[in-house]
């Protein structure tokens, strides 16, 4: 029966299980026969705490009740696969490395702090945290890296991103990802050559500059382009995303990889060997 828990597979966590991923998360655990789920996490006075967690989804029950306590969720589970906000996550990773769970970040927005934070706890646990979970987007990461390397300032790099109107961190997890993978390639540091939000008289564009555009509308899923642009061609490295389980997908291999590893904070580059 899908949600009870069979000997051998990892226990896994689903936190914000209401959420847009959570769901989607609940979904691919339950269906899937290398892990099963032993809890479903929401917060304190959420509506759906003390429901089971397949009916209060809208479908057949699954057995698992959804509870508003970390606690005692992550003492019984193996991983915990977590996609909320950036607090929540910060203690979850704590908690989660108190029970020695293996802890998947999807959660995008961090800041530099909530980053050391993740960074601290993953001294005593598994951590693997990607800001894109899929494996095109990983791939993707590689090819920017490789295009950025081989082009010189000549070609402006630009990354422009497309999500759904509900979205409420910008520039978007993965577009700094391939920030990242740009700037790496080019041998700088992003943080020097970073340029989001352009809005007003902002002056020429300044060679070297790696720029963010986010575009928010609709049920978009998830669109990312990198843009190498110079006079007379151009070269745009695309992925677009039309369906979240890409991301669960992602999750899943990772809680499943990071069983037994050493402490230490991961992405989704390990995990896949890419
Ligand atoms: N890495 C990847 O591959 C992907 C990452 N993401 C990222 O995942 C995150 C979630 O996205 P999405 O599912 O669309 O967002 P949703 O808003 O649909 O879901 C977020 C869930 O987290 C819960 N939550 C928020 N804060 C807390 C808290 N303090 N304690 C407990 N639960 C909390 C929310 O509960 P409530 O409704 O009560 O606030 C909600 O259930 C975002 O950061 C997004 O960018 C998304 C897709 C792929
Ligand atoms: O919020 C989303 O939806 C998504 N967030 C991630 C991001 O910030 O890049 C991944 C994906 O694009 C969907």
């Amino acid at each position: 029966m899908m949600g009870t828990p069979m000997t051998g597979t990892p226990g896994i966590v689903i936190t914000g299980a209401s959420g847009r991923m959570g769901q989607m998360l609940v979904q691919a655990v339950t269906q899937s026969d290398a892990c099963h789920l032993v809890a479903a996490l929401e917060r304190e006075g959420h509506a759906w705490v003390g429901q089971d967690i397949g009916t209060a989804m809208g479908g057949a029950a699954l057995g698992v009740t959804v509870t508003d306590d970390p606690v005692a969720a992550f003492a019984k589970a193996q991983a915990v696969i977590d996609f909320t906000a950036p607090a929540a996550t910060v203690a979850f990773a704590g908690l989660a490395a108190q029970a020695r769970a293996v802890h998947v970040i999807g959660t995008t927005g961090l800041s530099d702090d909530d980053i050391a934070a993740i960074d601290r706890a993953a001294h005593h646990a598994v951590i693997v945290r990607a800001g894109n979970m899929s494996l095109g987007v990983n791939l993707l990461v590689q090819l920017t890296k490789k295009v950025a390397a081989a082009l010189d300032e000549d070609f402006d790099i630009e990354v422009i991103e497309a999500h759904h109107r509900h979205k409420v961190d910008a520039p978007s997890g993965t577009a700094l990802m391939l920030g990242e993978a740009a700037a790496t390639g080019r041998g700088v540091e992003l943080a020097d050559v970073r340029d989001s939000g352009r809005d007003g008289i902002t002056g020429a564009r300044k060679r070297g500059d790696i720029g963010f555009t986010a575009i928010r509308g609709g049920d978009i899923v998830g669109e990312h382009d990198v843009m190498f642009a110079a006079d007379g061609e151009r070269i745009t490295l695309r992925h677009v995303a039309t369906d979240r389980r890409v991301f669960a997908r992602g999750a899943l291999k990772a809680a499943i990889w990071g069983q037994d590893r050493a402490p230490g904070h991961y992405d989704m580059l390990d995990v896949l060997g890419l």
